[in-house]
């Protein structure tokens, strides 16, 4: 399993496109038939993908985890962004549509994926954190998750904020998880943007258009960076950058934190005429 480890905000400012990019990009990670797992020391999150075409595959135990099974002292968001998939946890099935979240606790030994069709096969995206009690496996369909619609038109920031893992929806450890959907024709994500030391996070892009990227922009809010990402790409923000982003057409993502609490709302914002 590929890991990535933490950086110190000073040495960021160093960093030119390419260690950016080392550093913090985890991309070309779905592909056929495969589970591919990254992890990151950034609260120990692991952020991991399957796509099961015709084939089921089963969620490994990587020796980085010295478990003896990969739940055994973690929990998982899974959240499917393409065709219809199953997810079989233990023995039980469960029908997972696109954007639809799966949750599994502490204590679940045996995760599968599978898809309905090969020629519209599932892909999901996971996110794991470590977990110090089991809490129940829980389903919530996109149609049934929280949503907070933020931004305008004319600021190109209409979007909105799925809400699955939570406070106040799927009870976790210390798993955040939901999804935003930028309305057609806006192209910002998390704008004005914001920090939170108490926890990290991660982005994943998805239904970027083909031929179409993503500007997506870390560091601390007075010294500024950005790449350039694709479909499925994934980036990890460390808990003193700002995340957010801009794409050249409208687009979804996901986004997940582990770390002190499981309040969506504890951000510190950034006026956009304070960024640097
Ligand atoms: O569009 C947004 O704004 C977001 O989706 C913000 C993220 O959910 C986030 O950064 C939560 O801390
Ligand atoms: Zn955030």
């Amino acid at each position: 399993m590929k890991v990535l480890h933490s950086v110190h905000p000073q040495d960021f400012k160093t960093y030119q496109t390419g260690l950016i990019r080392e550093r913090f990009l985890i991309d070309k990670q779905v592909q056929p038939n495969q589970v591919n797992c990254t992890y990151t020391h950034y609260d120990r999150m692991i952020v991991g993908f399957a796509n099961p075409v015709d084939t089921e595959l089963e969620l490994p135990n990587y020796p980085n985890l010295r478990a003896g099974y990969f739940l055994e002292r973690r929990e998982i968001g899974i959240i499917n962004v393409a065709g219809d998939g199953v997810v079989i946890a233990d023995g039980q099935s469960f029908e997972v549509k696109k954007l639809d979240c799966l949750y599994l606790g502490k204590g679940i030994k045996s995760v599968k994926f599978a898809s309905k069709n090969a020629d519209a096969p599932a892909v999901f995206y996971m996110l794991s954190s470590p977990a110090h009690a089991p809490k129940p496996t829980t389903l919530l369909t996109h149609a049934d998750a929280v949503k907070v619609t933020l931004g305008s038109a004319s600021t190109a920031n209409h979007r909105t904020i799925n809400k699955y893992i939570h406070l106040e929806g799927i009870q976790s450890c210390q798993l955040v998880m939901g999804l935003t959907i930028l309305h057609d024709g806006s192209i910002w994500n998390t704008m004005p943007s914001h920090v939170h030391d108490r926890r990290m996070e991660a982005y994943f892009y998805f239904d970027v258009p083909q031929g179409q990227k993503i500007f997506h922009y870390m560091g601390e809010g007075n010294e500024t960076r950005h790449i350039t990402m694709d479909n499925y790409d994934a980036v990890v923000s460390p808990p003193w950058s700002i995340h957010s982003g801009s794409g050249t057409a409208s687009y979804s993502f996901i986004w997940g934190m582990a770390g002190e609490n499981l309040d969506y709302t504890d951000m510190d914002p950034i006026a956009i005429t304070d960024l640097r």
